[in-house]
């Protein structure tokens, strides 16, 4: 793998929470997944990724530049997309109007130049039949293609995604999806998700955050195969289980260490995480 992004030693505290604990990581073409509950950190790996906020210590790379130096930092942002969490919207633009407001602060000067770029993205994404429309009559769905057409202008190399499916019903979270496993051609994509399915359907390669540091780095397959003989079903709650809940057929099905002869079922990538989870000191809703 010929690394985009190269991190060392990450660290980043806000008070008594250490929100990055030498956080190294190397990241090449494709999707990446990142997973991790609540507070694991992983909204400030992408915000330090994307120089939105400096690491208290540690060094990162991306495409060879540098952000600790002006000149590095701003070649970086050149090559850098930028989905976070909450796309920081005005109502009243239209799609258009958003997008090339960020193609302005993207320093595309040329305005016909600009235009086309705006209109390509928003191609990209589908959007071309509403590019006219106020923001605030979009669906939630349009509004997260519209925020991917943001992070998609000047063609980045290095894309990073924060909870792009979040609040997106089955259908609009499919072709988000889509999407992002086509902006994923050729480009680094770092995506944060609390949707184990987004991992398993779109991403080659996986990290578990808790506790800010990386407690898996490695395929979907590998983290589903951490399960492997651990899962399994009961007709009663199992006290072996680290985690288990009744399904709608009345059965329990049970993640942890499975008593002598259990019923053993195939595990989902969902359990390798819990089990991830568990093995790292965190909570594991049982
Ligand atoms: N601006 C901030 N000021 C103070 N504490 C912060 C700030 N941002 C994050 N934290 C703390 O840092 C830790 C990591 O938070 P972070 O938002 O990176 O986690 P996360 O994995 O993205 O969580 P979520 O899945 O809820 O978005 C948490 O303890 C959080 O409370």
């Amino acid at each position: 793998m010929i690394p985009t992004v190269s991190a060392s030693g990450l660290s980043l505290r806000y008070g008594r929470a250490q929100a990055l604990d030498d956080v190294s990581l190397r990241l090449g073409q494709g999707v990446t997944g990142l997973l991790g509950p609540n507070g694991a950190g992983k909204t400030t790996l992408l915000r330090v990724l994307a120089t939105a906020v400096p690491a208290d210590r540690g060094a990162f790379a991306v495409l060879g530049h540098d952000p600790a130096t002006p000149a590095g930092r701003q070649e970086l942002r050149r090559r850098l997309g930028y989905l976070p969490q909450t796309p920081g919207f005005h109502p009243d633009f239209t799609a258009f109007e958003f997008v090339d407001y960020v193609a302005i602060l993207k320093e595309l000067t040329d305005r016909a130049a600009r235009h086309r770029e705006v209109r390509r993205v928003l191609d990209e994404v589908d959007l071309a039949d509403v590019r006219g429309k106020r923001i605030k009559k979009l669906s939630g769905g349009m509004r997260q293609r519209v925020a991917l057409a943001a992070a998609l202008v000047g063609d980045p190399g290095f894309l990073v995604l924060d909870e792009p499916t979040v609040g997106l019903d089955p259908e609009q979270r499919m072709r988000f999806r889509e999407l992002i496993a086509q902006a994923g051609e050729g480009r680094t994509v770092l995506l944060s998700t609390h949707q184990t399915e987004d991992v398993a359907m779109l991403c080659h390669r996986v990290l578990v955050m808790a506790g800010g540091r990386i407690r898996f780095d490695g395929t979907p397959a590998e983290l589903t195969a951490r399960a492997a003989g651990r899962v399994w079903i009961s007709t009663e709650r199992d006290p072996a289980a680290k985690a288990g809940w009744r399904t709608g057929t009345g059965t329990f099905r049970n993640v942890g260490s499975p008593p002598d002869g259990a019923d053993l079922l195939e595990p989902t990538l969902e359990d390798g995480y819990l089990l991830t989870l568990d093995g790292a000191g965190a909570e594991v809703a049982a």
